[in-house]
């Protein structure tokens, strides 16, 4: 049975999935030496944002096969070292939006209206009703920094309570922002116009420090920023020292720069300032939801199946592998021929989509055909997550390109490898949507099912040269199942294309190619 460590509290509903197919161990707040000597009995590890999942503990996992994330920041996870390392990482994009967005509606309304300051004053003995007068938010106007899906959810409850909206998102559209009542404007505008900040974006690199001392000095002084986004986006220093001189009115932070919040000039900002301990995601609603879509997809791909939400399988949604199953199936299938026809040291692949294939996604066939073209090499090393990573490291120029005009069969797939035995092509169809079926090697025309093991010369086209190589197989003890020739023009160039029962023995490769008239030889074992 199959072992997942839970590291972090996630619901009980995600423990009881994982129990149907998996032993569940539950250990949480293990000090990083701790589980780095307990993760190599680990199939699975389930993670909330408490868990630093780093290359050293991705290193030490070596029986992996996939991290779930019980929400969506997969910041704690070194995603690179995890692709690597052919390990799925998951996540809930969705579980907690609801949760996430109420939280910075909550945050926002906390900061105008001195909620958390006012209850503290009346729990202390104090009624000081003149110290908490505070400010409305309808009419006022919103910046939304990131309308994605907690973004979204903000300014659609912001609007219902009469606020106008801005929105700063390089990726989104106007008219995504117009359906959503927002003006998409630069940075620089919803820092002026804003009255209240709301960041939504995830941390980059390009969102790091977004909010420096130059960003909070185009704000309005009555302005307030919350984040319940990412601790970093926001430069704490420079906040900081906004609001001790009034720069700012206000800001309401849930994640920090450090977690838990270090010892900062923050805790002592009185009520300019609300904090929480990182609870955005914290309603029983979408803690249930999360456990259950990540334990989900622990499951399923515990049982070989796809996860609907792996964030290093780019272009490779389970609907989408589901609708491609047979394409990525002939692509993974032609790469590993042709592959083994190039020999090692592959330097270039040419993937084209021809006829109705033309049609489809690219992305998903051209990681099939590399984790095909890999595998004889990586064997299980290589898999759908790591493919494109393996072959970039290995300096493996890839072409795609497309052809709706060349329609032997209706769609085919060529693929042409560059390696260290010259250059090889395969193409490759789907009879009755399923069956493969190679059409053509090396240009010459062919019409073979691709078995476990085969044979293939380049020869002269001459009277007794078939007979000569089934002596030869015969005399090694290599039984032949079935055996087809083509060719371009009689008496020319042609290819022979034998499936066999058997690996073929040591030396006989050599032998054949001494066969008069026989050019080249290569086998190919799927
Ligand atoms: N405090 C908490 O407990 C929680 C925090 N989060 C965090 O909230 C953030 C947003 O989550 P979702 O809305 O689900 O993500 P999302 O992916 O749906 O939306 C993010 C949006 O940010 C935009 N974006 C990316 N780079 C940007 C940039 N440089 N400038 C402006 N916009 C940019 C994207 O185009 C996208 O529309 C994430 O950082 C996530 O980790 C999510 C859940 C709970
Ligand atoms: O697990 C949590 O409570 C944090 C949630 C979060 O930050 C996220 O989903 O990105």
């Amino acid at each position: 049975m199959p072992k997942v460590l839970v590291s972090d509290p996630v619901d009980q509903a995600g423990i009881d999935i994982l129990s149907q197919v998996a032993q569940v161990d539950v250990r949480t707040s293990l000090p990083l030496e701790e589980l780095v000597k307990v993760v190599p009995d680990y199939d699975a590890l389930m993670i909330r944002s408490g868990t630093k999942v780093t290359a050293e503990v991705i290193e030490a996992g070596r029986n992996l096969k996939i991290i779930g994330r019980a929400g969506v920041g997969v910041d704690n996870v070194d995603v690179p070292a995890a692709t690597r390392r052919g390990i799925v990482v998951v996540n809930s994009p969705e579980g907690n939006t609801i949760a996430a967005a109420e939280h910075a509606l909550a945050m926002m309304l906390s900061l105008s209206r001195y909620i958390p300051s006012a209850d503290q004053s009346v729990k202390s003995g104090e009624w000081n009703r003149k110290a908490f007068t505070g400010v409305e938010v309808y009419k006022k106007t919103l910046g939304v920094v990131g309308l994605g899906k907690i973004g979204s959810h903000v300014a659609t409850v912001a609007r219902a309570m009469g606020m106008r909206l801005l929105a700063f998102d390089p990726y989104i559209s106007s008219e995504r922002a117009e359906e959503l009542g927002c003006r998409l404007v630069d940075l620089d505008l919803l820092l002026q116009e804003a009255d209240y900040i709301t960041l939504h974006i995830p941390k980059t690199p390009d969102t790091t420090h977004l909010i420096n001392a130059e960003a909070l000095a185009k704000m309005k002084p009555t302005a307030r920023i919350v984040n319940c986004a990412r601790g970093g986006i926001i430069d704490e220093a420079a906040l900081a020292t906004a609001l001790e001189q009034g720069v700012i009115a206000g800001a309401a932070l849930d994640v920090y720069e450090q977690e838990p919040l270090a010892e900062t000039g923050l805790r002592s900002l009185g009520k300019a300032a609300v904090l929480t301990p990182h609870l955005g995601a914290s309603t029983a609603e979408a803690q249930v939801n999360v456990a259950i879509d990540v334990a989900e997809q622990i499951r399923d791909v515990l049982l070989g199946l796809p996860a609907r939400s792996a964030v290093n399988i780019p272009g490779l949604r389970p609907d989408i592998l589901e609708r491609l199953r047979p394409y990525l199936q002939l692509a993974e299938t032609l790469g590993n021929f042709v592959g083994q026809l190039a020999g090692g040291r592959i330097e270039q692949l040419h993937i084209r989509l021809q006829g109705d294939l033309a049609e489809i996604d690219t992305k998903p066939i051209v990681i099939a055909a590399l984790k095909g073209l890999l595998s004889h090499a990586l064997q299980e090393r290589v898999n759908y997550v790591n493919a494109s990573l393996e072959a970039k490291e290995r300096g493996i120029h890839v072409i795609e390109t497309r052809d709706s005009e060349i329609k032997d069969y209706t769609g085919s797939l060529y693929l042409s490898a560059k390696g260290s035995l010259g250059t090889h092509s395969v193409t490759g169809v789907l009879l009755g949507g399923t069956e493969i079926r190679i059409t053509d090697m090396d240009n010459f025309p062919i019409n073979v099912p691709p078995t476990k093991y085969m044979l293939f010369t380049l020869h002269r086209d001459m009277p007794g040269i078939i007979g000569k190589i089934g002596s030869l197989l015969g005399s090694f003890n290599v039984n032949i199942a079935s055996m087809q020739v083509g060719r371009k023009i009689v008496r020319g160039d042609a290819v022979m294309v034998l499936s066999i029962d058997d690996p073929l023995p040591e030396g006989i490769l050599a032998e054949i190619t001494k066969v008069p008239g026989i050019r080249e030889a290569y086998t190919v074992a799927l």
